[in-house]
């Protein structure tokens, strides 16, 4: 089992990525990101696709930079399974074991418990184009842990796949990992990604890490906007105040301060969008927080629809984004539609003010 440190910066064009990750041995991380955060700029360097301009990544103090790539002790597991189409999945299996020096038997006998392990064994002597996407993809992942990797790397791994056979692979991912124990780092944007296969989450922004922790803890208490959108929590950044937090255009968020905050610290208020009430008016008299949105969109979520706010005219920018849960009779009687403004409530006692770093 292998520890990977990585404090590097790689430059793509006017895109800088500058982060420190480490991932200890036998640890799965997730790094998440919404597009263009530079995800695949960090796997890239990772993989020795893109020299870092500075930094160093190491591998159980092992220095990476400068290995040729075949010699890293990595494992890349991609979108595609990328099988070599000639040869049969045992053979493709078998190819990296045979690559580094095993014998033709020993890499078979490698690649048949390999085969196993992802419930493929039947599959052994079909070729590629043989196997539907599913079956190709745990292919890939016995191919990937049949080199034996100091570092598995997956890249998306389930992005290519049909829905509904995605949530089986996953979960064999998930049990062979766990039963190697190998140091992992999945790239990915979707969050049950994360949940099911990661013990921690490290969450990227315009190149750099604004976010790290334990999977249940991030989603529970997300301090990033990227983050509390994957958990499904609204996010508002500001810093505390003694009736919860202000905002940089001095609105005052109603809310709780479960753990100890200083009064002008930055912070951020998280509620569900379910404690969301929706008005057509200001309401008179309420003791919630209300703010003027503009109506961006509207979309089905369970048996609620969930109303997405833009920055109406002259409006705070940190409305944008911001999600209430209502009933569709609400949404019914109060008439309203994307483009027209309304006013978002919430209650204090639903809402938690956070310290802003992690
Ligand atoms: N070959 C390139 N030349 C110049 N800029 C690039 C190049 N490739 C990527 N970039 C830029 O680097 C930034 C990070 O891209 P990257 O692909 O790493 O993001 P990502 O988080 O993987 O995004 P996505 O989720 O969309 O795949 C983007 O702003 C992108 O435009």
């Amino acid at each position: 089992m292998s520890r990977l440190e990585v404090d590097v910066a790689v430059t793509r064009g006017s895109f800088t990525l500058d982060v420190s990750v480490t991932v200890g041995s036998g640890e799965v991380v997730a790094v998440l990101g919404s597009n263009g955060a530079g995800k695949s700029t960090f796997l890239g360097a990772l993989a020795g696709l893109h020299a870092p301009d500075r930094g160093a990544i190491t591998l159980d103090g092992r220095e990476l930079g400068g290995v040729p790539v075949h010699r890293r002790r990595v494992g890349l597991l991609s979108q595609q399974a990328l099988l070599f189409p000639h040869l049969t999945a045992r053979d493709n299996v078998a190819f990296g074991p045979r690559s580094s020096g095993a014998g033709r038997r020993a890499a078979r006998e490698t690649a048949d418990r390999w085969l196993a392990m992802v419930d493929a064994t039947a599959l052994a002597d079909r070729r590629p184009a043989e196997l539907s996407g599913g079956q190709a993809q745990r292919i890939a992942i016995a191919r990937a842990l049949a080199c034996e990797p100091e570092l598995l790397l997956l890249d998306e791994p389930f992005a290519a796949l049909d829905v509904d056979v995605t949530p089986a692979v996953r979960s064999l991912l998930r049990r062979v990992v766990r039963a190697t124990g190998v140091t992992t780092l999945m790239v990915t944007h979707d969050v049950l990604d994360a949940v099911v296969l990661a013990d921690r989450l490290v969450v990227l922004d315009a190149g750099r890490v604004v976010e790290s922790g334990p999977t249940a803890e991030v989603l529970r208490r997300p301090r990033s906007a990227f983050a509390a959108r994957i958990a499904g929590l609204d996010l508002v950044p500001g810093r505390s105040c003694p009736e919860g937090l202000r905002t940089t255009d001095g609105t005052v968020v109603g809310g709780m301060h479960p753990e100890t905050l200083d009064d002008g610290e930055a912070a951020v208020a998280l509620f569900a969008p379910a404690a969301v009430s929706v008005f057509r008016e200001p309401p008179k008299g309420s003791p919630r927080t209300t703010v003027p949105v503009r109506l961006a969109a509207m979309e089905p979520h369970g048996e609620l629809v969930r109303l997405r706010a833009g920055v109406p005219d002259g409006g705070p920018g940190w409305v944008e984004g911001l999600a209430a849960d209502v009933t569709p009779a609400a949404v019914a009687q109060l008439g309203v539609e994307p483009g027209d403004e309304v006013w978002f409530a919430v209650k204090a006692a639903e809402v938690e003010v956070h310290p802003a770093g992690r």
